[in-house]
């Protein structure tokens, strides 16, 4: 089959790295259109009204990718270059992440054409209310759960639930995780996705003979998974050296201070003006040498140019979709970084998300710290079982990462058969 609806860039991609999976699995053929293209796209315009009393309309998209394994669940983008291709190969992205550390969903994402640095906060507020009204025929607890994602955060969600309990007539908070905790969210769920990045790179970092206190990190996006993978290995003695988000990189080989970027960073809600250390570009940033190169913001930033130059010893994959399929197959011929891919890498958040969900269906609410002994432990499970199958099958940690995804997708598919 070939898909006329996502095709697209980013989406082809996904593809291709499903192909290649497929192959290495031997999936039946019969099995693998089905496994691969999402179920549903749910397209929709809606008009919102501006502060300056206007009517803009937004383009806007929910993929739900494979329904055979429970509720589907992925994040909400706001952002200028949404697309349905783009929001469809995040969806599979998503099925393959879910089902490597085991979480009893299908894959989903969704997504707004709109810049949400050029809304005001009663805006941003009307856009995310519309987008969970024009959604509440498609999604819930049991249905689809969204959470945040680029350009969306606690408050988007709070303001998504709100709407949601609104028209069904009663609080729903499950419909919605990574809500401020105050109404339903989880201890822990704020931070989870940069936590887990950088639980990961220090058991590489160990596993590899080095200490984090001998590593240096250089991180583009210093949004919430940027910033949080940022703190976590700082927590672990790492040196971050460099940082970036939209408008450019600091680079500091002596270290930057964290801390000090995040408060300019609230107080001016951009790196602009922060002067401590140079700046680069962001594709300058990627080609600094560093023992960890993070990427943490867009897709295909990774290109076969950019391979064939980086000077990092690990690739660890916060972002997704960051490493084109040319790129990877640079790197696989380098064999001198080690790629920790995307689906593992940021699966803190979706894990906590879980956790979140859980929670809120049983309104029954976990301390902080059990809700991160649960997240490294499945992060632990899940690193080993892509370690086994890397070994078992002699193929790169990516292809053992989405193969064992893939694997239980299209197992849970053949054992429901097809209805009717
Ligand atoms: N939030 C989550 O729980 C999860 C997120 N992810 C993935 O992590 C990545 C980042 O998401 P998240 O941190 O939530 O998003 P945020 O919106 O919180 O942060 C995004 C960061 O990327 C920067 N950025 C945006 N465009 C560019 C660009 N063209 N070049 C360089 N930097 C850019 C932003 O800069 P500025 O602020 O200046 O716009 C910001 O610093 C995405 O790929 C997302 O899909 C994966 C798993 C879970
Ligand atoms: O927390 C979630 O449900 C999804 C997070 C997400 O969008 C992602 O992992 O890419």
């Amino acid at each position: 089959m070939q898909s006329r609806i996502f095709d697209s860039q980013v989406f082809n991609m996904a593809c291709r790295q499903f192909d290649a999976a497929a192959e290495i699995l031997d999936l039946p053929m019969d099995d693998r259109d089905r496994t691969k293209f999402p179920k549903r796209c749910i397209a929709v315009t809606m008009p919102v009204r501006m502060d300056d009393g206007r009517v803009e309309v937004f383009e806007a998209y929910r993929v739900q990718h494979h329904l055979s394994k429970g509720p589907t669940k992925g994040g909400t983008r706001f952002h200028p270059s949404v697309t349905v291709g783009e929001v469809a190969a995040l969806a599979m992205w998503m099925s393959w992440k879910c089902a490597l550390v085991g979480l009893p969903y299908g894959g989903a994402k969704g997504g707004v054409a709109v810049d949400p640095r050029q809304l005001s906060l009663a805006e941003k507020e009307r856009v995310s209310r519309r987008y969970m009204q024009e959604l509440v025929p498609f999604v819930g607890p049991n249905i689809d759960v969204m959470a945040p994602d680029m350009g969306t955060d606690p408050q988007t969600m709070a303001w998504m639930m709100d709407t949601y309990s609104n028209i069904v007539g009663c609080s729903t908070p499950a419909v919605v995780t990574g809500k401020p905790i105050d109404i339903g969210g989880s201890e822990g769920r704020l931070e989870s996705t940069g936590r887990g990045v950088a639980y990961l790179i220090k058991r590489y970092l160990e596993s590899h003979g080095l200490r984090p206190h001998q590593a240096t990190v250089n991180i583009q996006g210093f949004g919430n998974v940027g910033s949080h993978a940022a703190l976590g290995l700082l927590g672990y003695g790492c040196r971050i050296t460099g940082i970036s988000d939209i408008s450019g990189a600091i680079f500091n080989p002596g270290g930057i201070d964290v801390h000090e970027a995040l408060r300019h960073v609230e107080a001016n809600g951009t790196l602009e003006g922060y002067m401590e250390g140079d700046r680069l570009t962001n594709d300058e940033l990627l080609l600094q040498k560093c023992t960890v190169l993070v990427p943490a913001a867009l897709e295909r930033v990774i290109t076969v140019k950019v391979a064939r130059k980086l000077k990092c010893r690990f690739l660890a994959e916060a972002a997704n979709g960051p490493t084109t399929v040319s790129a990877d197959a640079v790197l696989d011929e380098r064999g001198d970084i080690e790629v920790i891919p995307d689906v593992l890498c940021n699966s803190g958040g979706v894990i906590c998300s879980y956790f979140e969900w859980v929670q809120d269906l049983q309104s029954l609410f976990w301390e902080h710290d059990e809700v991160l002994r649960k997240l490294f432990d499945i992060l632990d499970k899940a690193r080993h079982s892509v370690e086994t199958q890397k070994e078992r099958l002699g193929i790169s940690r990516r292809n053992a990462a989405l193969t064992l995804g893939i694997e239980r997708v299209a197992r849970a598919k053949a054992l429901r058969g097809i209805f009717p």
